[in-house]
């Protein structure tokens, strides 16, 4: 599968997909809001929300299901659920729709007439989602692992450049997640755009390039997972020092720090916690003894839940803002 081209650039397809004031009102307040995405191509995106803020709506949207009741939708440069669009997406939203008494191999053959796909495309999808040696067990006999690989598989069969995943782990042991995860990173290196909609938050942090967060219908924040766990403090050093006051004043000024504060006496400061190593050098060779340096990196499901506002981190408030925020 090709890179973006810079032709693709100018012509604004750069973008898999490119929403502008996306909007379904099912009620007052219930729906999506006014969605600004844009999801550069061969990347993993995540799409992060609570139950009910409105993903599935979402992709159900990209894919022509639920007619927006305003704004724009495109995909891969076409518009959302126009056959050109359509073309090149690959989608798994909820659960696959396959015969029970068919096996994996004859449901994928049955998707591949229907959607006009040549029937070898049925061995490659197979082996693409691991699953050749367990094509012929009836569907209905399928674990949920073997039945979400095949809901992946169908996905597969147009060799789609934008696979649109909801929930892919929904419900699978963490044997069948790894193997997700596995899968997934596989799509990515085939250069693939992938939009993955996933509650399990270490899996998308290990996943996705960049990540959106809706609460509510309504895009709180976008941005990589690193910008994200910056924008809820993102972690930083505490430090134990024979000075701390004169250490903070040294540390402070690094232009990667943040901030600075001496409690108890020890310092703790906002910095990436990669930064440890530098900061320790700039104290010894100012004659600083250090006895105690610790990391703590914020998780992105510290930062999610803080954006969403109903979890362990609720009570936190981000201190300065550096990805796409937009609470
Ligand atoms: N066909 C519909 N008619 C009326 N309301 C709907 C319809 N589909 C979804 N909704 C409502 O829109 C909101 C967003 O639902 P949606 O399924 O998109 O959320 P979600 O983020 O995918 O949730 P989950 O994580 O539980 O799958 C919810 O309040 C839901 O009840």
């Amino acid at each position: 599968m090709a890179e973006p081209t810079s032709q693709a650039a100018e012509s604004g397809t750069e973008y898999a997909v490119h929403t502008a004031g996306l909007t379904k009102e099912y009620g007052p307040g219930t729906g999506v809001f006014d969605l600004a995405l844009r999801i550069p191509r061969g990347q993993v995106y995540g799409f992060l929300g609570p139950n009910g803020s409105g993903k599935t709506t979402t992709m159900r949207m990209l894919v022509g299901l639920v007619r927006p009741t305003s704004g724009s939708a495109t995909v891969l440069g076409a518009p959302a659920g126009s056959r050109e669009a359509l073309g090149g997406v690959g989608a798994l939203i909820e659960s696959p729709a396959l015969y029970p008494h068919l096996s994996g191999r004859d449901n994928l053959r049955v998707l591949a007439r229907y959607a006009g796909v040549s029937l070898d495309q049925v061995d490659r999808v197979l082996a693409e989602v691991d699953m050749v040696a367990k094509a012929d067990v009836p569907f209905r006999a399928c674990s949920l692992g073997m039945r979400q690989r095949l809901g992946v598989a169908a996905a597969l069969l147009k060799d789609p450049a934008l696979l649109i995943l909801d929930e892919p782990t929904n419900g699978l042991d963490p044997a069948g997640v790894a193997a997700m995860r596995e899968l997934i990173g596989g799509l990515r290196r085939e250069h693939r755009t992938v939009l993955l909609s996933s509650h399990l938050l270490t899996e998308v942090e290990q996943l996705c390039d960049r990540v959106a967060v809706i609460r509510q219908g309504r895009l709180v924040a976008e941005g990589t997972v690193a910008e994200l766990r910056a924008g809820a403090g993102g972690g930083g050093l505490t430090i134990t020092a024979d000075k701390p006051e004169r250490a903070a004043e040294l540390v402070g000024a690094l232009p990667e720090v943040r901030s600075t504060q001496v409690t108890d006496g020890a310092l703790h400061v906002q910095v990436d916690p990669d930064q440890a190593a530098a900061v320790n050098r700039l104290l010894v060779e100012a004659g600083i003894e250090v006895s105690e340096l610790r990391r703590h990196q914020v998780s992105l499901e510290e930062a999610f839940f803080e954006l969403v506002g109903d979890g362990p981190a609720a009570d936190r408030r981000p201190t300065e803002a550096s990805g796409r925020w937009t609470r």
